[in-house]
């Protein structure tokens, strides 16, 4: 199934008539920036192309109130004086003659892609709209928004297909407070935000934006906000609180549909955000909510003013969509501590109502200043044009690099024709692998299993990664006589000569994994239902689940809190994941696994598993092809003395690995 793609050039037909600084950023360049570059780099031709629509006034009044409708009704026809004194009772918001066709556009534009989506035409989508809607309140329009385009089509997807759970991300860096106030109450729909607060001083300086804002009555803990207090916030920074928030609070709200508020204002150069998070994170903030919901995501363009960071960051986004491999996030560096913080800050408040962020350790919260807060000068005259920087050096960042797309069969099960001992040694007469290599992988290697599979077995699986490594397949599923000791040998031997980092998740019970490189060629997560050897290096990570792999809940808590956050700070250029027989671990998880680590080392993931378990083909080829994981049912809270004990593990870890860091110093 394809990705949709919703854009219609009407919707550039509104611009700013009059002098307003704080306005003049909402330009329909920003429309037509994104939509080239998706033509450019082939990608629109990829989509599903579907068409926009008006969305009709029931569909509206789905959130606004009649009275509002009514109002921007009369805006067609207005003078350009009218229009300047209807707009006067808004906040950072202009109308035009044509704006209010445009925001039916907007809003129908998101309708249309539930539809897609919901009706199995598409498997995910975006639509490229504007006017933008998240802070679009029941009767009011503010910061360039008219109607609630994502608040509608939760409401939409809610009324006609019956969804009983809506995620709602918004990666937009303002706080979408429309948003907020139409769910607060309600436990159907989870609203998730970060936004840019610098406690409070930022626009639209709202105390309710703040972290304890967590949400109202039976929505209590539905409503989960990340103020960022400080600018330049980074890649490192997003992922942390991906990782230790959004993705816990997610993956047990377990959402029917994932909606996304797509402001790319989060990125770098973009002149309200200030951020320094490069155009190819939303590369992976796309992909890590793709396994939630069955793959149903929908996206929503809301801001991006920076036309070169905001058309990167959509070609992003659409090429995760559509299913290629994901590029490699370089030299990531510990989030800040004000990120720390504020991620500290969001898990305390929701401790009490996600039993993934129960554990989270709760240092004193910094008390809330209630002092009126004083507005910054600039925020009167806001800064220069929307390409300068307000301290006047422009932002540089790299162009994304290319991320090219492997061929269709990229899980191939281990090509059969080298056999015995004769592949070994073509293998090393082809110098593919050194003598001294082929003496290494024997001895270690055969005393596990007689020579000749071992054999076989060795030089497949260097053929299998060979072909990973040239691009010739994306990646690959093997099965062998002996898992652990393949893993192992494939680790140790194999991988850590033809990549610089590999990373080897072993699940499941098994000796003689304790391996151990100091030289962190390989870094090593094992996940078992038993004690696993003393940690001897940084590189060798054993987590113990004390019902077993088979209790899905600790399993995932380990992999979100624990290897999401390893393997981005570690960045492998291979990911082996081992599966060891027995292991427990059940198919939705262990796609789910699948589908996450496909996040690394662009897509460069080898599976190994037990000869005799051909019924878990079908399951982990479906996941290395790309299709979704299905939805976890529904899942208990994670054993106390699990959760407690990865608590411990990541903060003895944390000295280590920055990534797994989740507070810092609470003096903020
Ligand atoms: C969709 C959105 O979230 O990007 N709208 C942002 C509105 C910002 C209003 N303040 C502008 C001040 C100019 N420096
Ligand atoms: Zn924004």
């Amino acid at each position: 199934m394809g990705t949709a793609l919703v854009y219609d050039e009407e919707m550039t037909k509104y611009k700013l008539l009059w002098v307003d600084p704080a306005c003049k950023i909402e330009v329909p360049e920003r429309l037509t920036a994104s939509y080239e570059a998706l033509v450019r780099s082939g990608l629109s031709g990829r989509c599903v192309s579907v068409p926009a629509r008006q969305a009709s006034d029931a569909e509206i009044l789905l959130v606004h109130s009649e009275e509002y409708l009514e109002a921007v009704k009369k805006t067609p026809y207005m003078t350009l004086e009218d229009l300047k004194e209807f707009t006067l009772q808004y906040g950072d918001v202009y109308f035009h003659p044509n704006i209010y066709h445009c925001a039916k556009l907007a809003a129908g534009s998101v309708l249309q892609l539930v539809d897609s989506i919901m009706t199995g035409k598409v498997r995910n989508g975006i639509a490229l709209v504007r006017p933008p809607g998240h802070h679009s309140m029941r009767g009011a329009a503010n910061g360039f928004c008219v109607f609630n385009n994502v608040a509608i089509a939760a409401r939409y997807a809610k009324q006609k297909y019956g969804v009983k759970r809506v995620l709602i991300v918004d990666w937009d860096i303002h706080h979408g407070q429309g948003v907020q106030y139409c769910f607060e109450d309600d436990p159907s729909v989870l609203y998730f935000s970060w936004h840019r607060y610098e406690h409070q001083k930022f626009w639209p300086h709202l105390r309710e934006s703040d972290y304890d804002s967590v949400g109202k009555g039976s929505g209590a803990g539905f409503n989960i906000n990340v103020p960022w207090n400080k600018v330049g916030m980074e890649n490192s920074d997003y992922l942390s609180v991906f990782c230790h928030v959004l993705l816990p609070a997610a993956y047990e709200f377990c959402p029917d549909l994932v909606l996304v508020c797509a402001g790319f204002d989060s990125a770098i150069g973009d002149p309200e955000g200030e951020m320094c998070a490069t155009p190819d994170i939303f590369a992976h903030l796309t992909h890590l909510l793709m396994n939630l919901a069955g793959g149903k995501l929908c996206a929503a363009l809301e801001g991006g003013y920076n036309l070169t960071s905001l058309a990167q960051s959509v070609c992003q986004t659409v090429q995760t969509l559509l299913g290629d491999p994901l590029p490699r996030l370089a030299n990531l560096r510990s989030p800040c501590i004000s990120a720390l913080e504020s991620l500290q800050c969001a898990r305390s408040a929701h401790r009490q109502y996600w039993s993934f962020l129960k554990h989270a350790a709760n240092p004193p919260l910094p008390e809330i200043s209630t002092k009126p807060i004083k507005l910054a000068k600039e925020e009167e005259e806001p800064a220069e044009t929307a390409e300068e920087e307000s301290s006047g050096e422009a932002k540089v960042w790299p162009e994304p690099p290319q991320r090219s797309c492997p061929p269709v069969c990229s899980a191939s099960v281990l090509p059969d024709d080298v056999a015995g001992a004769d592949g070994l040694k073509r293998l090393s007469t082809s110098g593919a692998l050194q003598p001294r290599l082929v003496n290494k992988l024997k001895n270690h290697f055969t005393k596990a299993a007689d020579d000749g599979d071992a054999v076989a077995t060795i030089s497949r699986l260097h053929t299998l990664m060979e072909k990973m490594l040239t691009n010739e397949i994306g990646n690959g599923l093997a099965l062998v006589p002996d898992v652990a000791a393949a893993t192992m040998c494939f680790a140790q031997d194999l991988a850590s000569d033809l990549v610089d980092r590999v990373l080897v998740v072993c699940v499941g019970n098994a000796t003689g994994l304790n391996y151990v490189t100091t030289d962190g060629r390989a870094l090593v997560v094992h996940i078992s239902g038993e004690d696993g050897e003393e940690r001897k290096s940084k590189y060798y990570i054993p987590v113990r689940l004390k019902q077993g792999c088979g209790d899905t809940s600790g399993f995932l808590q380990a992999v979100l809190g624990l290897l999401l956050p390893l393997g981005y700070e570690y960045d492998p250029g291979l990911v082996l994941l081992g599966r060891m027989p027995e292991s427990g671990v059940g198919d939705g998880m262990w796609q789910q696994l699948i589908g996450l680590l496909r996040g690394f080392a662009k897509g460069h993931t080898l599976v190994l598993m037990q000869a005799n378990e051909e019924a878990c083909m079908g399951p982990t080829a479906s996941a290395l092809l790309g299709h979704p994981a299905a939805p976890l049912q529904e899942l208990g809270a994670p054993f106390p003395q699990d959760g407690d004990a990865l608590e411990r593990l990541r903060e003895r870890l944390q000295a280590d690995w920055k990534m797994l860091q989740t507070t810092g110093r609470m003096d903020c």
